[in-house]
């Protein structure tokens, strides 16, 4: 079978533990061998648990799986299919393996070798995912480094974990997020004040993204720590909402990251135009990027 066909249905007794992938913003995931012939020679695969309790959160659950499943872009972490446990009410969520993980201990691994043009490839990738996306009619709503995967030095992919935010443990629900990461450093601002999300929330999200990636996705400059000492660190969770939204509407804005071009901060400020309508589409986003990839090339 091409691995198109790969069937959607992973038998337990095939799937082999190797090890934990570690606590990421996806919860526990582990790295498994998908081994019918018992030869070591099946493919690598990363398994989620999913528990699903109530009968409402099937309908949920195979809706999610609808949609993940009929996602094919290059640019996008694939979906391989599910694993019964035997018994259980438990099911296991199987999705390519991407061998360097998550784009923030990527880019803190390599920060020093990385180059511009580099991190443009990516970020083109990226958009290319996110114009697919769109052309899917799908809103990501939590487009962030954490949720970027590298394939390769030269190949990263969005990772919805769409599923794994509806799927409840059997106990309580949680959000899938880094700890301690909260979204709204990410939101829009309709999105802070109204809830909304949309393809144009998506380019503000996308926008903050390119600020982590430029900044080399590190701590002591991302996006919630310098809101924080924007607004002020020690106000409590419920007001920091409004006050994000009344500095945004003030037009603060992420300063440029040390030594980011300034084609790319100016790419990113069209991201944060305060009124969705005025943001570029990703295709626009597009034409922007191969345009400092240009100037990168001389
Ligand atoms: C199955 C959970 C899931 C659910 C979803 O909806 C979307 C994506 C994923 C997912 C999450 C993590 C990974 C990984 C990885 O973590 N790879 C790695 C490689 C190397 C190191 C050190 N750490 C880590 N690879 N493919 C992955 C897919």
């Amino acid at each position: 079978l091409s691995k198109q066909q790969q069937q959607e249905v992973y038998e337990e007794r095939h799937l082999k533990f190797i090890s934990s992938l570690g606590k990421g913003n996806f919860g526990r995931v582990d790295l498994c061998r998908y081994d019918p012939l018992g030869d070591n020679t099946g493919e690598m695969v990363a398994v989620k648990q999913l528990q699903s309790s109530k009968q409402s959160n099937m309908a949920d659950f195979q809706r999610e799986i609808q949609t993940i499943s009929s996602l094919h872009c290059d640019y996008i972490v694939k979906y391989r299919g599910i694993c019964y446990s035997a018994g259980r009410l438990s099911m296991r969520l199987v999705m390519e393996f991407l061998p360097f993980g998550s784009l923030i201990s990527y880019m803190e691994k390599y920060k020093h070798i990385i180059t511009t043009r580099r991190m443009l490839l990516f970020t083109s990738q990226i958009c290319k995912g996110m114009e697919y996306l769109q052309h899917m009619r799908y809103v990501h709503r939590d487009l962030a480094a954490r949720n970027i995967l590298v394939s390769s030095d030269t190949l990263v992919k969005i990772a919805d974990f769409g599923l794994t935010k509806i799927v409840p443990l059997d106990k309580e629900y949680y959000r899938v997020t880094q700890s301690g990461e909260s979204p709204i450093f990410w939101y829009a601002p309709e999105s802070l004040s109204e809830y909304k999300f949309s393809h144009k929330s998506d380019v503000w999200s996308f926008g903050v993204l390119l600020h982590e990636l430029f900044s080399y996705c590190e701590l002591s400059r991302n996006p919630k720590r310098l809101s924080l000492h924007r607004i002020g660190g020690d106000i409590q969770s419920a007001m920091m909402t409004v006050h994000l939204f009344n500095v945004l509407k003030e037009n603060w804005r992420l300063p440029a990251p040390a030594l980011c071009p300034p084609k790319v901060y100016s790419m990113m400020m069209q991201c944060w135009a305060f009124n969705s309508e005025d943001r570029p589409t990703f295709s626009i986003l597009q034409d922007l990027i191969e345009s400092s990839l240009q100037d990168e090339r001389e």
